[in-house]
């Protein structure tokens, strides 16, 4: 059997995806996810100039060679543009595999460790009030998990927060960068206001979860991590940029609020330090973004030796295609701990059928071949490309901070 054509489809129903076909000569396609939230076009540039090319007349039963041939073979290891790239690549072959082998993906690599997969949810709110009730929404809909995020007096936009009560928050939301202003203190004087009232108003049962991304410094982390722990947060995300991954070792020292990270990470090495010293609790790199199943398969078996779990970011700038695929994932990993979701559009949905579904808080995991979602070529075409840029990030003297 052979590679016989790969192409890359970009679609933007509601946001924009980049999707990678690989069709065999035998007419069993598969397809991966390549979308790189406001890089997209550099995905699919690499993707059909050094890629595709390398692609055609190879045997697609040789995943791991061919991951090999990608990685080593480029001489330019890592960064997110090659590994989304190499992820594609990896979910289309895997999805191959397994439809070849009549399967759904979570047997090949090696069945079921759990029925359902915990998800939490978003609830954010302009204060306080509107956000409880977006937690209480969720709670109504059933999810057991939800990620709370509100707004801060004083801070006029803030991360993670919708710009009107009830709907999804979209950050690459304009053609050129936002610029959002940022107070450290103002944050931090506010957020263990926000969980003393969720706790107040939800009880202890609620998994409760917030996202820093990335904004303070080891020791402004290591406060808030005290200040939340009488709310028993179920992980504090991203709250310091991980290129220096020693930050987290001063954070560990002061507090017992478990910590996440890696939604920026793609590889392996981003995350070795973390997962080796026990810094962390749970690490989020994707199956898009850290080079596909076959890579992160290798991250979650080193982070299983350390009692580190699998907390795979699943925002809404990743398609139903990296969602699918981690959802086969979540349901085999021995060390799961939970799973991020945020709904797509229903004209995403569209575009993408798709068989896993939500229950009760939790993803169900699909029993068709492969990783059971498709792509709707004819449909894709009624949504083009529009560039959209993720915001940057100032403090209040104009100074260019984290976003
Ligand atoms: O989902 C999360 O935890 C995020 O932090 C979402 C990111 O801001 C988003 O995916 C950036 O593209
Ligand atoms: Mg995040």
């Amino acid at each position: 059997m052979k590679i016989e054509r790969a192409y890359t489809i970009v679609t933007s129903p509601g946001r924009n995806f980049v999707t990678l076909k690989i069709v065999t000569d035998q007419g069993v396609y598969g397809i991966g996810d390549a979308t790189l939230n406001g890089r997209e076009m550099a995905v699919v540039a690499y993707l059909e100039e050094h890629v595709i090319p390398m692609l055609i007349g190879r045997d697609p039963h040789r995943i791991e060679d061919i991951w090999h041939y990608l990685y080593r073979g480029a001489y330019w290891r890592r960064g997110p543009v090659t590994m989304s790239a190499i992820a594609a690549v990896d979910i289309a072959l895997w999805d191959i595999k397994a439809k070849l082998a009549g399967m759904p993906l979570y047997q090949l690599l090696g069945g079921k460790s759990r029925e359902r997969v915990m998800v939490y949810g978003h609830a954010t709110g302009r204060d306080i009030e509107a956000c409880l009730d977006e937690v209480a929404r969720h709670v109504d809909e059933g999810y057991k998990a939800v990620r709370v995020q509100a707004g801060v007096p004083g801070i006029a936009s803030i991360y993670g927060v919708a710009k009107k009560e009830g709907e999804r928050y979209e950050p690459a939301d304009s053609d050129l960068p936002a610029e959002h202003v940022w107070s450290t203190s103002k944050y931090l004087n506010h957020v263990p206001k926000l969980f003393a009232a969720v706790r107040e108003r939800f009880g202890d049962d609620l998994h409760v979860l917030h996202d820093v991304h990335h904004r303070l410094t080891p020791i402004e982390a290591a406060r808030l991590g005290k200040e939340v722990e009488p709310y028993n947060l179920f992980w504090l995300e991203d709250c310091v940029p991980a290129e220096n991954q020693e930050a987290f070792g001063l954070i560990r020292q002061h507090t017992t609020t478990p910590l996440a990270v890696g939604e920026v990470f793609n590889s392996l090495f981003d995350a070795k330090t973390l997962i080796e010293n026990q810094w962390i609790d749970y690490i989020r790199a994707t199956l898009t973004h850290a080079g596909g199943i076959t890579h992160v398969r290798r991250i979650a078996d080193l982070a299983g030796l350390y009692h580190v779990r699998t907390g795979f970011h699943g925002p809404t700038d990743l398609s139903p295609v990296c969602l699918g695929a981690a959802i086969h994932f979540d349901t085999w990993v021995p060390n799961f701990g939970i799973q991020e979701y945020m709904p797509h559009t229903s004209a995403t949905d569209d575009v993408f059928p798709h068989d896993y579904h939500f229950e009760d808080g939790h993803f169900i995991v699909g029993e068709n071949p492969g990783h059971g979602v498709d792509i709707d070529e004819d449909l894709t075409k009624q949504y083009p490309y529009k560039r959209a840029s993720l915001p940057v990030n100032r403090l209040e003297d104009g100074t260019l901070w984290h976003w």
